[in-house]
């Protein structure tokens, strides 16, 4: 036998022992195909972006390791990002930094228009890839103190004002190119590292600012701006301005999207638990999905048990059309393209699992009481064929099954990411 048909055959009992739970497999991957997760730009160059900021991370961010090979220009991040695509099944978005427009000279941050993301645009047009954006708040020296929209200083904050109205524009532009809307995510590093005087002014400076910056209605067909909350950052572990009851307070008063990163909570605290309670109040949701390791680490997203309850949360509410997937995370100690395979892989793998769920069934058990029909089931659950339906989906979409993807990645590794690293020592 094959190898194609040994898959096919572990598909079809795999098939069976689904349908046995009454699980429609094909409904469940015709939804998996229409899942789109946004990602994330800056995976693939530590955040450094092309306004020539190298070493200048700054704002609590921090990227570890010097794995050979991060993608210096534009042309290199879309050639390192196509070759994740290949590897990852489905059709995806991604989500852009305002820090990586493409500059011909200096340009501020203040003054980015939408020529500097044509090329992204484009090639966005030319891959089936929509766009999602992020204003930058963090790596420039109008953040230097730690305040940027929350700055006590009216010309500080009027120029992060002005940025987060450009940013706007550019993210609509992309929406109406693309046909979809483009998802524009603040994120607001101001905080400070010791116990404040004053929490009150900050949080009102910033309100105050968002509201600005939100002004002009721009067409939810377009793009939707979403917020999202932090605990603490480096240098901001006594007071975050934009704290989550800050952001679910600004999120639902003016109808915006609420942003929630997996890392920006207490290390006990899950964001898993707090979908089906936002979902209540905020009209759409944007998930930074992350794995943080004791802190905000930004760690690969692995097949954990919250990855596993954040999309079960979203598939048992029914939020699949309300709820945005982004990843969050930046790894400098592994080649950059197999993390970003591994984090979205899993990310879709847990989706299928939470897909192939008796969802009904578990729902129904817990109404009539049996907790204990709930749990048995739900621990069944865990040694299910998940990965013969996996192993089938990469097959029929055309990408690398099992651990396959990784020589992939090796070739392109030896081809392409160590001629990199001799071309920077020959400079
Ligand atoms: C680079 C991102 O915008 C950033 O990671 C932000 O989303 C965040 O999570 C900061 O901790
Ligand atoms: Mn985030």
């Amino acid at each position: 036998m094959t190898n194609s048909e040994n898959l096919q055959k572990s598909f079809e009992l795999a098939v069976e022992q689904y349908e046995a739970l009454g699980v429609n497999v094909p409904r469940a991957l015709e939804r998996l195909r229409k899942v789109a997760i946004s990602v994330h730009c800056w995976q693939g160059d530590d955040v450094v972006g092309f306004e020539g900021n190298v070493g200048t991370l700054g704002n609590g961010l921090a990227v570890t390791g010097d794995y050979p090979g991060r993608a210096r220009t534009a042309c290199e991040l879309r050639s390192d990002l196509e070759l994740a695509y290949s590897l990852i099944p489905g059709k995806h978005r991604l989500n852009l930094h305002a820090l990586y427009g493409e500059f011909d000279g200096p340009v501020d941050r203040d003054a980015i228009g939408v020529e500097h993301f044509q090329g992204w645009i484009e090639w966005g047009r030319s891959q089936g890839v929509n766009l999602d954006f992020n204003p930058s708040y963090f790596s420039h020296k109008n953040a230097a103190n730690g305040f940027t929209l929350a700055h006590a200083e009216k010309g500080i904050r009027q120029f992060w004002i002005e940025h987060g109205i450009a940013c706007r524009k550019i993210a609509s532009a992309m929406g109406q190119a693309q046909g979809n809307p483009c998802v524009n995510n603040f994120w607001v590093p101001d905080g400070l590292k010791d116990s404040p005087a004053n929490r009150k002014a900050p949080r009102e400076r910033l309100a105050e600012s968002l509201d600005e910056i939100f002004a002009e209605q721009l067409s939810r067909d377009y793009t939707l701006d979403a917020v999202e909350c932090k605990l603490f950052g480096i240098g901001s572990e006594s007071y975050v301005v934009g704290s989550h009851e800050f952001y679910l307070g600004y999120a639902i008063s003016r109808n915006k999207v609420l942003c929630l990163d997996a890392g920006h909570f207490h290390p006990t605290e899950v964001i898993s638990d707090k979908i089906s309670s936002v979902m209540m109040y905020v009209p759409e949701l944007l998930l930074h999905v992350s794995r943080g390791v004791r802190w905000d680490s930004d760690h690969v997203v692995t097949y954990s048990d919250e990855l596993q309850a954040i999309m079960q949360e979203i598939v048992r509410g029914d939020y699949l059309d309300r709820v945005h997937i982004g990843l969050d995370f930046f790894d400098a100690s592994i080649n950059r393209v197999a993390a970003w395979a591994i984090g979205t892989r899993n990310a879709l793998k847990a989706m299928l699992a939470a897909l192939l769920e008796p969802t009904a069934q578990l729902q129904q058990l817990e109404r009539e009481g049996d907790y204990t029909a709930r749990l048995a089931l739900l621990e069944e659950q865990k040694t299910m064929p998940l990965g013969a339906i996996w192993n089938h989906y990469c097959q029929t979409s055309g990408v690398p099954v099992g651990a396959e993807w990784l020589e992939k990645v090796r070739e392109y590794e030896i081809d392409v990411l160590q001629l990199r690293e001799s071309e920077s020592a020959a400079i």
